[in-house]
Formats: C-alpha cells, structure tokens, sequence
C-alpha cells in the first residue's frame, strides 16, 4: 500500500492543498479527480518534487519517506500536462536526454514508437503539435521505466485515437505491475480504465474508494419502477416532500426514481403499493463516474470523505 497523507501547501497567503491524502495499491490506476484549479498539479508536482510543501507524509511499503525525498527513493516518471522541451532538437534527442542511462538507440526508438512519434522523431520538437509533445512527455515519463507514474492529463491534447492508444498504454503498464496516478476531466476515460479513485475539492480529499464502490454506494442512487397502472405525481411529490426520494421523471407506467441516498427503494415499493399499484418491474439504472463526481463536486456538496 501506498499512501501519501494530509499533504498541505499555500502560495503566498493562500492556502491551497488543505489536507490532500492519497492511498493506493501497488500494480493499479488511481484516478485523481477535480475541478478547476482544485489542487491536481500542485499535488502532483509535489510527489514528483517539483514543488515544495508544507506538511505531509508519504508511506510506501511500510516505509516512511519525506515527500521531498519521494523521487530520490522511488523510481518515478512524471509526465507534466505540457511537458517542456528543447525546441531546437529533435524528440529522439530530447527523449534520450531524459535516459539516466546512456540512451540506447533500440530502446528509444521502440519508446517512441509505442507512443506513436516513430515517423516524427526526426524533426525539430519546435515542429509539433500539442498531442505529439504529449505523446512525447508519455515517451519520456517511461524511459527510465520507473515503477511509479504520475501523469497529469495525459491525454488533454489529443485527438479520440490518441486518447485510446495512450489509455490502452497506461493500462498496459498497469498490467505490467506499474502504480500510476493520473489526473484527467474526461471522467468516461478515467471509469474506463482506474481502478480506484479519489475526488478532490479546494484543496481537500472529500472521497476516495474503488471504482466499484464508488458506482455501486456513493450517489442517489435511480431505479425504473414499471407499475400496472401510471404513478400519480402527487404521491410522488409526497415522497419528495418526507425526504424519501430526490426526484423523479414519469413516462406512462414506467417512472424513474431517484432515491435521496442508495437505501430506501423497499420504502417507495411499499407506498406504491399500498396505494394500489401492481409493481411489474424493478431495474437499477446504472450510474456513471460523471454523476458522482457533480454530485460529490456540485455547490452543495456534504464534503466527507468516505
Ligand atoms: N505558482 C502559483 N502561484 C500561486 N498560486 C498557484 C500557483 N500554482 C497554482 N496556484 C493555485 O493553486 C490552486 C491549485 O492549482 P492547480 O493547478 O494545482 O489545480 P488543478 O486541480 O491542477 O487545476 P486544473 O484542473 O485547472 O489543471 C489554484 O487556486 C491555483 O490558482
């Protein structure tokens, strides 16, 4: 188990990570998710020691490790949302500048051609694209093949076909036993492919749990009830009304239910029926790691942490 706790740090009089905790297992995909300016970056430079902090803890395998020292005892590859590079050189220069060891030809070049810059490889960085330095950043997080990665957006800039190719990647290196963070706003990719995830809000953890959990026991949960006859509004509202249920949508005999919280549709059937209603079919609608993360991130949010 991994874990990176109360992480805190302010820029001048703001204080910007208030308690930040992070705990992961080795061999998966932590999804790192949050609004706008909710502390991702920060956070993420800070593990990779790019910046400094003013508490926090880092446990790993047992071991405490001060943050600062993370990328001194960790093999780390950080991939930044817009990497840096020279201009004036090529990505297959650029790539084998970040090799700590002397840069094997075969290596980079197989390097490269995972992420897709094998034919551009030769020209000028100054020449690319924003998704082709980003593929490149992904080449130069995996050069030194670290056992722990941390990528911030990697796949912000890049057309629906990168974005598979590097989603595909990162799961491969997950199977390969790599234990990667990643931040991203395109929450389909993220439920698509992390294995546990941790919501973050002005600078504070408010949720972390598996994937599973998540969808399965962290939102209102919806279920269609379809019932002999069409269920009258005002019962409904009833419902709203004794705080039972959150909302509804009524299409003929079938009605979508929204419960104020994942329990209570033994409550709903039981009215129904006791008002008359044949009930002739219950289905749990799936829901989606986007409604979770508005719910959890929306204005009235109750921010506890699981
Ligand atoms: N160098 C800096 N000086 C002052 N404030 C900063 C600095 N860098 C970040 N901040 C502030 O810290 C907060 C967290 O920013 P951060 O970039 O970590 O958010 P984020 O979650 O990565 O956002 P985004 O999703 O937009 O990339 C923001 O309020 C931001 O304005």
């Amino acid at each position: 188990m991994y874990s990176f706790c109360n992480i805190s740090k302010h820029f001048k009089n703001e204080k910007v990570l208030k308690d930040i905790s992070i705990n992961m297992n080795e061999g998966e995909i932590y999804g790192f998710l949050g609004c706008n300016g909710a502390g991702k970056t920060t956070t993420m430079n800070i593990l990779s020691g790019l910046a400094s902090y003013d508490s926090g803890i880092c446990l790993w395998n047992g071991r405490n490790i001060e943050l600062e020292r993370i990328p001194l005892e960790i093999p780390l590859g950080y991939m930044m949302e817009e990497p840096i590079f020279y201009n004036w050189m090529t990505g297959f220069e650029n790539l084998s500048l970040y090799s700590s060891k002397p840069p094997e030809k075969n290596t980079i070049l197989r390097l490269l051609d995972t992420v897709g810059m094998l034919k551009s490889c030769n020209k000028r960085v100054s020449s690319y694209s924003r998704g082709m330095k980003q593929r490149l950043g992904m080449a130069c997080a995996l050069v030194n093949n670290p056992d722990f990665l941390i990528l911030d957006e990697p796949t912000s800039a890049l057309d629906p076909e990168g974005r598979k190719d590097i989603l595909n990647l990162v799961s491969d290196l997950r199977d390969r036993g790599k234990s990667i963070i990643l931040s991203t706003h395109i929450l389909n990719d993220a439920e698509a492919i992390c294995d546990k995830v941790g919501i973050i809000r002005n600078g504070k953890t408010i949720l972390e749990d598996s994937m599973e959990n998540l969808l399965d026991n962290h939102l209102s949960q919806i279920y269609s009830i379809e019932t002999d006859i069409s269920i009258d509004e005002n019962l409904l509202y009833s419902l709203i009304r004794k705080k039972v249920i959150k909302d509804f949508r009524n299409e003929g005999s079938v009605s979508s239910i929204t419960l104020k919280g994942n329990k209570g549709i033994n409550d709903v059937l039981s009215v129904l029926m006791d008002n008359g209603m044949r009930i002739l079919e219950v289905k749990r609608i799936k829901q989606s790691l986007e409604n979770i993360f508005i719910e959890r991130t929306g204005d009235n949010d109750e921010t506890s942490v699981a």
